[in-house]
């Protein structure tokens, strides 16, 4: 069995990839499954730059193979907001129905569905002890929603309606989201790399 730490603390995250990656013959671990890990601070200013100092940070303590993801929103609008900054974008605590309702707050008078346009952004970072990390990313395509809809995801996933498919993230099954998310697409370049290495 090939061995990966995902280098999260998302819940939302550690269940895609695991699904992800499971029927691959991974056996998936994360930092939920070392409370006492050390924390990384993201004081990177791009998606890509958080990845490795998380991917990079937890495969040098652990000596293992690990993947890191620094994922986010980002509005036309709001000139790319929250982007890096999506998971306290309202405020320290994480809180996702608090992100939600400040977006939706952010786009008050913004009545256009064509002018809430936004991406959902996912950078990867691998890095295998004593290796050269890689990064992939991937994006999905979409629109604020006018009011949330839906229960499955996490974050924003109640108001980004997916492009192509005109419903809201939060209403697709797990593995209709695994089918289409930045995530996925991340994950897929990532997958190319490893077997090629
Ligand atoms: O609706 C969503 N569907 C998604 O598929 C998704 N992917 C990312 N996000 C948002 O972007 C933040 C990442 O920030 P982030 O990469 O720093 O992760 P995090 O702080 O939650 O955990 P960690 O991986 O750093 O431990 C998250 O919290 C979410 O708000 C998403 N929202
Ligand atoms: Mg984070």
């Amino acid at each position: 069995m090939k061995e990966i730490i995902i280098a999260t603390k998302n819940k939302g995250k550690v269940k895609e990839f695991e699904a992800l990656l499971a029927p691959l013959g991974y056996l998936v671990q994360s930092l939920l499954d070392y409370p006492d890990s050390i924390d990384v601070e993201e004081t990177g200013t791009t998606f890509e730059e958080n990845a490795i100092l998380k991917a990079e940070a937890i495969s040098t303590h652990y000596q293992r193979m690990t993947i890191a993801d620094d994922s986010g929103l980002a509005i036309d609008y709001l000139d790319g907001k929250p982007g890096i900054f999506s998971a306290r974008y309202a405020g320290l605590a994480k809180d996702d129905q608090a992100n939600i309702n400040k977006v939706l707050e952010d786009l008050t008078g913004v009545d256009e569905l064509e002018s809430r346009s936004a991406r959902f952004i996912c950078a990867l970072a691998l890095s295998i002890p004593g290796g050269k990390t890689k990064t992939v990313e991937g994006t999905c395509e979409g629109y604020i929603a006018m009011k949330q809809q839906g229960e499955n995801g996490f974050g924003y996933d109640p108001i980004f309606i997916v492009k192509n498919l005109n419903k809201t993230m939060a209403t697709l099954s797990k593995e209709e989201k695994n089918r289409i998310s930045h995530r996925a697409e991340a994950l897929e370049k990532l997958i190319d790399i490893i077997d090629q290495s």
